[in-house]
């Protein structure tokens, strides 16, 4: 399902290019459910960007389902997330001026996957699902931050995606509705027969997956280290 070898992320900077993310390899399988975490900045956020295809590596491999997403350029890429990929942001990235409905039909609509006669039906089981079908008619920025989050897992299992991301969910909720976003997210990826990939703070959160992967932050003297390998 997603097979990831050799990455390294580097970012020019001032003086010297930064490498924030190595990984020498991480593979999950089909309905695997996994946890990334790790320190504040070690590169949590970057690597499911890459994944998703929305940041390039500096090098590696990313495999997603078979394809080499390195090598589609970016139109093919952005069908290829919206048809194999959802992604819930920490901040929700909701269409803010239209409704609950619109945001997941708006999905389905740009995929093309759900058949156009079911994708209302299936919008509004998805909002049903996640507890707002009351709030189906009214525009995204006019609801909570949990039922906008609510609205975003809907969003993200729109179009029944093989691998879902989730970039600290729960990060603006207060801890109640924490823990019901998060519960939910996990429940409907098993329901849907979608992998799960998220990044947390929260040990307690990794702690229901099937796997915590951890990242750890790179220092200035990693850099040295391997500056001193390769002259050694
Ligand atoms: N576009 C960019 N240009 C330069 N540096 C960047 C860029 N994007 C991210 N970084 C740096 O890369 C590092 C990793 O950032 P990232 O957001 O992936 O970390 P994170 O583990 O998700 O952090 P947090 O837990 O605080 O969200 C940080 O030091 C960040 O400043």
């Amino acid at each position: 399902m997603l097979l990831i070898k050799q990455l390294v992320k580097t970012y020019s900077s001032e003086h010297q290019p930064i490498t924030i993310l190595t990984l020498p390899l991480l593979e999950v399988s089909e309905q695997q459910k996994v946890a990334i975490v790790g320190p504040s900045g070690c590169g949590k956020s970057t690597l499911l960007n890459i994944i998703a295809g929305i940041v390039r590596p500096s090098s590696g491999e990313v495999n997603v389902l078979g394809t080499d997403i390195l090598q589609l350029r970016e139109t093919r890429m952005d069908a290829f997330r919206s048809r194999h990929i959802g992604y819930v942001f920490q901040n929700f990235n909701l269409l803010s001026g239209f409704t609950a409905l619109e945001n997941v039909m708006f999905a389905m609509q740009f995929a093309k996957v759900i058949p156009q006669k079911e994708r209302k039906a299936r919008g509004l089981e998805l909002l049903d699902r996640v507890g707002l079908i009351h709030r189906l008619n009214n525009k995204v920025n006019r609801l909570s931050q949990g039922e906008q989050q609510r609205v975003a897992i809907a969003r993200a299992l729109a179009n029944k995606p093989p691998l879902v991301l989730a970039d600290e969910p729960t990060a603006s909720l207060d801890s109640d509705n924490s823990a019901l976003v998060f519960n939910l997210l996990v429940e409907m990826c098993s329901q849907f027969n979608s992998a799960l990939i998220v990044s947390t703070h929260d040990i307690d959160m990794a702690n229901q997956m099937d796997y915590i992967f951890h990242l750890r932050k790179r220092s200035e003297s990693d850099d040295v280290e391997a500056m001193s390998d390769v002259f050694a």
